[in-house]
Order: structure tokens, then sequence, then C-alpha cells
């Protein structure tokens, strides 16, 4: 690899490495995400001679590169990268990919997976970060394909964001996002370095495939469009978690009571955001409701009248004080949860199990403490009532004892917090500030920082 002295001026990949490194808080551990592909390999060596050569020694790097196991020269590809790693002293990591493949989604499923294994080595090394290599290019064809099926003024359309926090833990940053392909490969070229080609990059059977050829290269079209509408879903997401904060209340993770000002005004696009973040968090959905339901509610919402309807698992019930949201009683699961052991009851809440014994999470009916506890906060009797229905319990197994009794009272309480599945397994930075507000109304911490200052939440909402 010629040395970066050798050249007039550092190449434009490894001024990218530097000027990402420039954003930390603290310098620290960064694993990179390292499939053997061009640009990842491109941003490992880019961090690497910005970490050796460009003034950055307080950092270091590890690499981790993902097994699927769905191809036959994965595990060829993987021992390659290792070799590239020991031969520059970077500590690398292969995590396979174990137990069933779906039949179908596949694509979906090896991306969760890979975050998951990314983010468990993040975890285990300590590592303030993960890195992955998305180009300009990636995210161009990104934002063409989600062209061709949403509204132009869609949050989709501001593409992938340059941080984006996997499972509430561990920030994935995309330094490379604003960089060309074709910069990259140069300089692997100067570095002398190759790298694989996946055969699925050129199956036409592939949608980003296909809209990769018919850009052909020219990005331009999409650029403007993408960091405009990356603009919009921050400011939006600002105005969002303000009016959440201001005029949104959640009870016990059971029951929304939103101000009739907020309730009354589907129209406006901010606050029809903060009414469906909270219809998808009462109703334990991991996306906000669809167009139809939005519709649904919007005409509900329209006629001015008090009364309830039900969407997407939800109740919206309309009275003078407000309109409130709770989970619908029906279709509620019971489950088992084993020592030692935490699970997602009905999309709502997180249930952690300290004891010794396993549990059994079930919906609880209304106790009279809570109940008693709703009432007091100021909510409706009739609201409480029936919001009351879908509360979960936690008991032990029927077997374990004659009747469904309480937990042994010297046993520790299992864990309960809500579960925010819109934003707790990808939550991507544009959108920190609503999901924030929604933490905090939720009666949870605030979510993780950044470690970076300019990833573009911090660096706006703040300024
Ligand atoms: N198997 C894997 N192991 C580790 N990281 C991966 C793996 N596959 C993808 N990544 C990370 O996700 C990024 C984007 O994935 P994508 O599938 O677009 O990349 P690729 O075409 O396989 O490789 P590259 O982006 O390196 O050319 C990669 O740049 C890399 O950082």
């Amino acid at each position: 690899m010629p040395a970066e002295a050798d050249r007039a001026a550092p190449h434009v990949a490894v001024e990218a490495a530097k000027q990402f490194l420039s954003t930390f808080k603290t310098p620290g551990l960064i694993l990179a995400a390292i499939s053997g592909g061009s640009d990842s390999k491109g941003l490992l060596l880019a961090l690497h001679e910005a970490i050796a050569r460009g003034g950055f020694s307080a950092f270091s790097l590890a690499a981790c590169t993902v097994d699927h196991a769905l191809r036959s020269e994965s595990a060829d590809e993987a021992r390659a990268v290792a070799a590239l790693c020991a031969a520059r002293g970077i500590p690398h990591t292969v995590c396979r990919w174990q137990g069933e493949k779906p039949a179908t989604g596949i694509q979906a499923a090896a991306r969760a997976a890979r975050y998951r294994l990314l983010s468990d080595t993040a975890l285990d090394i300590g590592a303030s970060c993960i890195v992955t290599g998305h180009t300009a290019d990636d995210q161009a064809e990104t934002v063409a394909m989600r062209q061709g099926r949403s509204q132009p003024d869609a949050p989709g359309l501001a593409g992938m964001a340059d941080g984006v926090l996997a499972h509430r833990r561990t920030w994935v940053l995309r330094p490379f996002l604003r960089l060309r392909r074709a910069d990259i490969r140069d300089y692997l070229s100067a570095c002398g370095e190759g790298w694989f080609d996946d055969p699925s990059n050129s199956n036409v059977s592939f949608e980003r495939v296909r809209v990769r050829q018919a850009l052909g290269g020219d990005i331009r079209p999409v650029e403007e469009g993408w960091m405009a509408a990356g603009e919009a879903r921050l400011s939006s997401s600002v105005r969002v978690a303000r009016l959440l904060a201001q005029q949104a209340h959640v009870f016990e993770g059971l029951v929304a009571r939103l101000d009739p000002a907020l309730a009354v005004n589907m129209a406006d696009a901010d606050c029809s955001r903060a009414i469906l973040a909270v219809t998808a968090v009462i109703g334990g959905r991991p996306h906000l409701p669809g167009r139809e339901t939005a519709a649904r509610l919007a005409a509900f919402l329209a006629d001015g009248n008090n009364g309830r309807m039900t969407a997407g698992r939800v109740v919206f019930d309309r009275r003078r004080s407000g309109l409130y949201l709770y989970r619908e009683a029906r279709d509620l699961p019971e489950m088992m949860i084993e020592p030692g052991q935490e699970a997602i009851w009905d999309g709502r809440f997180l249930v952690g199990n300290d004891g010794r014994e396993p549990i059994v999470v079930h919906v609880g009916g209304e106790t009279d403490e809570l109940g008693a506890r709703l009432i007091a906060a100021g909510l409706p009797e009739p609201v409480v009532k029936r919001a009351a229905r879908s509360a979960p319990a936690c008991s032990l197994p029927v077997s374990s004892t004659e009747h469904r009794e309480a937990l042994e009272p010297l046993a520790p309480k299992p864990r309960i917090e809500s579960s925010i599945g819109l934003y707790d397994t990808f939550l991507p930075c544009f959108d920190l500030m609503m999901a924030n507000s929604i933490a905090v109304l939720f009666g949870r911490d605030r979510y993780r920082a950044p470690p970076v200052h300019d990833v573009l939440t911090e660096k706006r909402a703040w300024a």
C-alpha cells in the first residue's frame, strides 16, 4: 500500500475518515462492520490510515464480519477479511448466523440478524459505535426506490440516516454516506487492494439492482431531494417532540390522553405524526398505522363528536377532556418467561424475570389498586375500566401452584417497562428528539445519545 506521505494529498476517502473521527465527543474503540465488499473494506482501510497517520491515535479499530451462511463462498470471504485485518493488526471477529432461516423474507431476516450480532459484538468488546460502509450511491438507490411508492412528503424520502441507534444500545454510524462508491474503489485500487463482488449485486430480480441500473451512476436528480427531506424530517421530529411534551400524557403505559387541541388537528402533519406515534406505542405495534387507519381516524376526529372508535388494536375514546387511547381488550397473549430472561408482552411491555422460577405474563384485568391509581391521576372512570382490561399481570405457572396465585412474596418482582417498538430496534437519528419525548411520556429513560457531535439531530436540535 503506498504510504500516505507518498501522495500529494490524502485520498478523499481518508479525508472523509478523518472528518468523521474529528466529530467524536471522546475517542474510543470503533467496530467496523466489514463484508469484504468494496465499500466496507475501503472504510476499514481509510479509518486505519487516518488513525495510524492522521493524528487520531487515541482511537482504535476492531472489525466484525457476519457470515450469513447463505452462499457457499461466504466462509472463505470471511477468512479473507480476517487475513486482511491480521496483516494490519486489527482485531477481527467472524459471527455466524446460526439456526433456522425463514423461507420468505430472507434478506430482511439476514439484516436483522446481522445488526443483532454486530451490536452484541460491539457490546462485548466495549466499542463506542459500529460503522458501516453505506455510500451516497446506496442512499440514492434507497431514496429512488422509496420515491416509487411514497407520498411526496413521506419521512422515508430522507433515506438512510447517518446514524441509527440499534437495540437501544449501539449507534451504527455511516461515515461514507456522502461519498461516491467510485471514490472508494479508486482508493482501494490506489492501495493495491481488490474486493469481493456479491453476485446478488448484479441480479436484476432485485429492485435495488434495477434502480441502480436506471440511475446509471447519476445520483444528482435524487440527491437534493433527500437532503431537503432529511432536514424536513428532523424539524418535524423536533416539533412533534414539543407537541407531545406539552399536549400528551400517558398513565401507567396503558392510557394516553391527548389534549383536545392536539386531537382535533389531524390535518396538520406534525399533529398527525404525534397522534399516530402514540397510537403505535399504545397498540404495541412497531410501525405507524397505515394510510387507511390514519384516514379513518382523521374522519372520526373531524366530526367533532364524542364517542369511540377502534383501529390498529387501539380504542380512541373521545371526550370533552381530550382523546383517550388504550389497547383494545382482545387477543391479549399469555407467555412464559424463564428465570434470567426477558421478553416483550403484547408488543407493549418489556418484562424481565430476575427470579428463580418461571413466570407467566397474562392479562391482569382491573385490580383495585391499578384502578384507584388511574382514577387518582384524574382519568374518567369508564376509561379506567376499559383500559385496565388490557393491563399485564405476572404469576407463577399453573403447574407450580394449585391456583394461579400472586408471586411468592420474597421473589423479586418482575421488571416491567413500556416497550416502544417504533424505536427500540432501530432509531434513525432524524427521529431522536421525538423518540425521547415518547420515551419520557411512557416513563422510560431517554435513548442513548450518539457518540459524535454532528449526527444531524444533535447538531440541529440543540442549535
Ligand atoms: N456480512 C456482513 N458482515 C459485516 N458487515 C456487513 C455485512 N454485510 C453488510 N455489512 C455492512 O453493511 C453495509 C451495507 O451492506 P450492503 O449489503 O449494502 O453491503 P455489501 O454490498 O455487502 O458490501 P459493501 O457495502 O462493503 O460493498 C456494508 O458496507 C457493511 O458495512
